[in-house]
């Protein structure tokens, strides 16, 4: 195992070298194990090698701007900390050259019996920064950070979102060479989350970036290059769409737990197709008074692969419902939120205007609506709730409402310029003299 962060034996144009890093961890099963393994002194072993990176091997460019993705406990973080000098690989060589800063998880960095001002100050001084630098910065870090009087209060008393405020602001205003974040950006108000995502865009012209994130939106939006890491190792290394295509479909099609691929035997009378359902668990928030219980729910595009809804294509939402008790004017409804809880698309029975026979008690009933052409909407993740309820649009009882039944990604037809766009528009131009 060897590292150099003075990066003195690699190609002018590389930034970081990661040779054949392999980090491993001891797993004991019950902590007394471990006082076994240290009074056995290794004659004997107590514990179970768990590794968390196999063999990875990267080379990023100078003014690269990479994004790593991997669903969770794929070794993402560790390999930050690796690459920032925060944690040693067990075997492999890891060269950097530049000045790291990193926003890796909350609460790393800062010391919380220190004032704002103080860690600030002495960040930045790690850094490497002189006085003069330092003095010249710290307004525009306090500035970026926004916190008010708050500088001078100990960070243990910030509330999460001040903390990463400050934080973010100090990584990106000490001139580093190399900036690492870690979803980080999940943490703030969407201002300052649009905040740091122009400064890391700005960043991006002139520096090397490193982006960890399950935003796959985001990733794409600003990453020239994505690696997807699975189980420890690298599974894919290239432009950012076609990887993160394939890790969409990845973690869909490897998701099957709460899928029924035979449904006719959680529905008593149909014969429609019910594969891809998703089956309501109890940790889905909802509420009414479920006199009618939704089961199931399904969301899916004509063409394309289990949980990618492709705009521009005809879409199916399908609801599986559980009457429980005569529900006489039933409506149903859904609505459709984006990853800031936005509502983006939504419509009912009551708003269609199509009235519903009664429900009787006792059987199970299916609904579907059926879309002409799902709109162009952002590509990124998106939540379908659900409702059922039982009276006119002015005046109902809920029987049942899911929030966030069922997450989808949407891949858009082209990139839309605000939440959504119209698609089959045609442009003209012509030329006129006045
Ligand atoms: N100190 C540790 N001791 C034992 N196992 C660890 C330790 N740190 C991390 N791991 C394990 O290593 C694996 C990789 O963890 P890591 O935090 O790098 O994943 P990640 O991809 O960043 O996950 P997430 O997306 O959930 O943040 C996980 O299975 C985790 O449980």
């Amino acid at each position: 195992m060897s590292s150099d962060f003075s990066g003195k034996n690699m190609p002018a144009d590389l930034t970081i070298r990661a040779s054949n890093i392999c980090k491993s961890y001891h797993i004991y099963s019950k902590p007394l194990d471990r006082l076994k393994q240290s009074l056995w002194r290794g004659k004997k072993c107590f514990f179970k090698e768990f590794h968390a990176l196999k063999n990875v091997s990267l080379e990023i460019r100078k003014g690269e701007t990479v994004g790593i993705i991997g669903s969770n406990g794929s070794g993402k973080s560790t390999l930050l900390q690796i690459l920032c000098g925060i944690l040693n690989p067990s075997s492999g060589e890891i060269e950097v050259h530049g000045r790291v800063a990193a926003l890796l998880e909350l609460g790393a960095g800062f010391n919380p019996e220190f004032t704002g001002r103080e860690n600030v100050l002495m960040n930045a001084a790690i850094m490497g920064l002189t006085r003069e630098q330092i003095v010249s910065c710290y307004d525009q870090i306090v500035e970026f950070a926004d916190i008010g009087r708050f500088i001078e209060q100990p960070v243990k008393t910030y509330s999460s979102g001040m903390y990463v405020r400050l934080a973010f602001a100090t990584a990106v205003n000490v001139s580093p060479d190399i900036l690492i974040v870690d979803e980080a950006l999940s943490v703030g108000d969407i201002r300052f989350q649009q905040k740091c995502m122009s400064k890391i865009k700005q960043f991006c012209q002139k520096g090397t970036v490193i982006f960890v994130s399950h935003d796959t939106t985001a990733v794409t939006e600003l990453c020239s290059r994505v690696i997807w890491i699975e189980s420890g190792k690298i599974i894919m290394d290239g432009l950012p769409k076609l990887v993160v295509e394939k890790y969409i479909q990845y973690m869909y099609e490897g998701n099957t737990g709460t899928s029924c691929d035979d449904p006719k035997t959680c529905l008593s009378s149909s014969s429609y197709d019910m594969k891809g359902f998703n089956f309501i668990e109890d940790n889905i928030r909802q509420f009414g008074n479920r006199s009618a219980v939704i089961k199931g729910v399904r969301i899916q595009s004509e063409k394309g692969s289990n949980g990618s809804i492709y705009s521009g294509m005809p879409c199916e939402i399908a609801i599986i419902i559980d009457v429980q008790k005569d529900i006489l004017n039933p409506i149903i409804g859904y609505i459709v939120k984006d990853r800031l809880g936005r509502e983006i698309i939504g419509d009912s029975t009551g708003l269609i205007k199509q009235d519903i026979p009664g429900f009787s008690n006792g059987n199970n009933y299916l609904v579907s609506f059926k879309i002409e052409n799902w709109p162009n909407i952002q590509a990124g993740d998106y939540s379908l709730s659900i409702a059922v309820a039982d009276g006119s649009l002015e005046n109902h009882i809920q029987c049942h409402w899911l929030h966030d039944a069922v997450i989808f990604t949407n891949i858009p037809v082209r990139t839309p310029a605000g939440i959504f766009s119209i698609l089959n528009t045609d442009v003209k131009v012509s030329r006129f003299n006045t």
